[in-house]
């Protein structure tokens, strides 16, 4: 027997579903626009470089010139993050996802002190020769695909670096995400690489669950909504609260074993009340780690043990940076570069033994965990807040780098003159670093590794990583929220009121032909100074990392990482492309990201692979 609440559920859902249909069908893909990006950037061309679109019933003023863009993201800091459902009655697999992205007011600064020492020169020095492994393990596992002349997808298969990259750095465990995919190890990273491309396809207005779409229809509905979608949760609803809770857990299990191995460090007041959410996460863990106990426990074995420990000075000195950092008297986001600078020249913390599920010491976990409040003494954050951070660690760290690099790939692929100029960079650094090796260790097969002190000798990797970043940014749209009084006036007789939500739109202009020469050519060198004749008009013309105080505190990180990922991938191969994928058809979620992929055949190179002849003067 149908009660009348099902009724009138299935009866809105129906109604909205064909509202949905026509709202997405009509208007895109009838008028063959391929996605929401391409739909922002008509909309420019049609309407000019300030414009006003509406989400259901939400306006947004969309900000697609880059001083003005300017303008906005210097003044204004929070950003306003909409409701997220959940299939949950209680909702407790969302709360906290988004961490420091979603943070507002003194809360966001606090938090972006606390995550800063963990993107200090001396974290990214040693970060480094994690990345350098990954990407070692990632060309061996493309080793088999050359050989057999199989073609693979590297969007995926980056993915799977990127997240072992999170493992190592963020938390100092293995998530085994480039393991043979056959072996049992590999299980447990590739469900979190899927619990994380879950996370962001689920999060596409079209693809994703059909009540986002009518939350942004009735905002005043809120309740009411969260209500139809955990009574009659769609499968895209039910998958993506699945996989929210197995990110979530990564971190919670971490810091639950951290905290049974120092039973000194108490935690917050904040934890010994322990929210339901939490308590919620719990159960979950012990359904999940019942089916898993591999992944969340493992401590990793770095790699490249002996370069770790060459930097480990930088690595650990982060660590009294969080302790300088954390103080009361750190007045402004802003000073983060500075703080950071100066925390990298604190004293050393003593290195301490890790036992099998203990959290790195110096890892940006380890960080948080240990984060003291001056004047107290007690934790500065609760399990939950540090929980939310892992996660949003996770989520930032996987997909948009993995999309930047497999948009540097396909154009690489795409343009033998940029590959040509890509090859020659990284064969004559690799002829460099093995004729200075060779006299000491003999001839190397391998490929020179790529150190951080390195990464300057690549100036057109470089280049090409932030080409392939303006023709496709990861994040199309940045947002924020007027909170002044006041209001903010954009242009002079425009007025915003407080409460009013923009967008900037680095996609609309990093492709605007009136900052850019020919600005659909993937040309890196504009980014070199032989290229100035292609070079944007205006620096605020590339920002796809955001910018002022809110920008990406991940941009150092993610241009080395990338750099180091495309050095490696293209010392040992050159990629030819499937046919039938150019155009790339791209998708729109929470990120830009390849719908179907990108699928190449890797072709193992000669060069730089073989052993080098050593000249006699170098040998001698
Ligand atoms: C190519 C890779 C990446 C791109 C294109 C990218 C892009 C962005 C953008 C556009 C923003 C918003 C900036 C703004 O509102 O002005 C952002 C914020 C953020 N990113 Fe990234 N990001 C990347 C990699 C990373 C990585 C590797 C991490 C962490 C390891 C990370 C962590 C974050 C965090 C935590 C925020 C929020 C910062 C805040 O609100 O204070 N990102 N990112």
């Amino acid at each position: 027997m149908i009660d009348l609440h099902e009724a009138a559920a299935v009866g809105l859902a129906v109604f909205s579903l064909a509202t949905i249909l026509l709202w997405t069908t009509n208007r895109w893909k009838l008028r063959r626009i391929p996605g929401f990006h391409e739909y922002l950037d008509m909309c420019r061309r049609q309407y000019g470089r300030v414009f006003k679109i509406y989400l259901g019933s939400g306006a947004f003023i969309v900000v697609a010139d880059p001083h003005l863009a300017r303008k906005v993201n210097y003044r204004l800091i929070d950003r306003s993050i909409g409701s997220q459902l959940s299939a949950d009655k209680k909702g407790s697999d969302n709360d906290g996802l988004l961490g420091l992205a979603a943070a507002k007011g003194e809360e966001w600064r606090q938090l972006r002190m606390a995550w800063q020492p963990a993107f200090a020169s001396g974290s990214l020095a040693h970060y480094s020769s994690l990345m350098d492994s990954c990407a070692v393990r990632l060309c061996d596992t493309l080793e088999g695909a050359a050989k057999e002349g199989r073609e693979v997808d590297i969007f995926r298969a980056l993915g799977t670096m990127t997240m072992g990259v999170v493992g190592t750095t963020a938390f100092g465990i293995d998530f085994h995400t480039l393991d043979d995919p056959d072996s049992p190890s590999a299980e447990e990273g590739l469900r979190l690489v899927k619990a994380s491309q879950t996370v962001f396809s689920s999060s596409s207005l079209v693809a994703g669950t059909f009540y986002q779409p009518l939350l942004l229809m009735f905002p005043k509905a809120v309740p009411f909504v969260q209500w139809l979608a955990s009574t009659l949760p769609d499968r895209k609803l039910v998958q993506l609260s699945e996989a929210r809770k197995i990110i979530r857990n990564v971190g919670y299990s971490l810091i639950q074993n951290w905290r049974s191995a120092h039973p000194d460090q108490a935690a917050t007041g904040a934890d010994k009340a322990a929210p339901p959410a939490v308590a919620k996460v719990e159960a979950t863990l012990e359904e999940l780690q019942g089916e898993a106990p591999g992944l969340l426990v493992q401590a990793a074995t770095h790699a490249g043990a002996p370069e770790a420990a060459a930097d480990a000075n930088g690595f650990v000195n982060g660590v009294g940076a969080v302790e300088a950092a954390n103080g009361d008297d750190a007045t402004s986001a802003a000073r983060d570069q500075d703080g950071a600078a100066a925390a990298a020249a604190q004293p050393q913390d003593k290195p301490r033994p890790r036992g099998a599920t203990d959290v790195e010491p110096g890892s940006f976990l380890g960080l948080l965990l240990r984060a003291r409040d001056r004047a107290s003494g007690a934790a500065k954050f609760s399990d939950a807040s540090i929980t939310a951070q892992a996660s949003t660690f996770i989520l930032a760290g996987y997909e948009t780098t993995a999309n930047a690099l497999s948009y540097a790939v396909y154009n690489i692929a795409l343009s033998p003159r940029v590959q040509e100029r890509l090859h020659a960079e990284i064969d004559a650094f690799g002829r460099t670093r093995q004729a200075s090796t060779c006299a000491a260790e003999g001839p190397r097969t391998h490929p020179a590794p790529v150190t951080h002190a390195d990464l300057g000798e690549f100036p057109y990797a470089e280049a090409v990583v932030k080409e392939a970043l303006r023709l496709y940014p990861p994040a199309t749209l940045t947002s924020r929220v007027v909170t002044k009084q006041e209001g903010m006036t954009l242009i002079p007789g425009v007025t915003l009121k407080k409460g009013a939500n923009l967008f900037t739109a680095p996609y609309c202009y990093q492709r605007d032909e009136a900052y850019w020469p020919r600005p659909l050519e993937f040309a890196p060198e504009r980014f070199l100074p032989e290229g100035s004749a292609l070079a944007p008009s205006t620096d605020d013309a590339w920002t796809p990392f955001g910018a002022g105080p809110r920008m990406c505190i991940g941009w150092r990180f993610a241009l080395n990482e990338a750099k180091i990922a495309l050095v490696r991938l293209h010392q040992r191969f050159s990629f030819e492309l499937r046919p039938g994928q150019v155009p790339l058809k791209l998708r729109q979620g929470i990120t830009l990201s390849p719908a179907d992929g990108v699928w190449v055949r890797p072709i193992a190179r000669g060069r730089g692979v073989e052993p080098v002849s050593v000249p006699p003067a170098a040998a001698a």
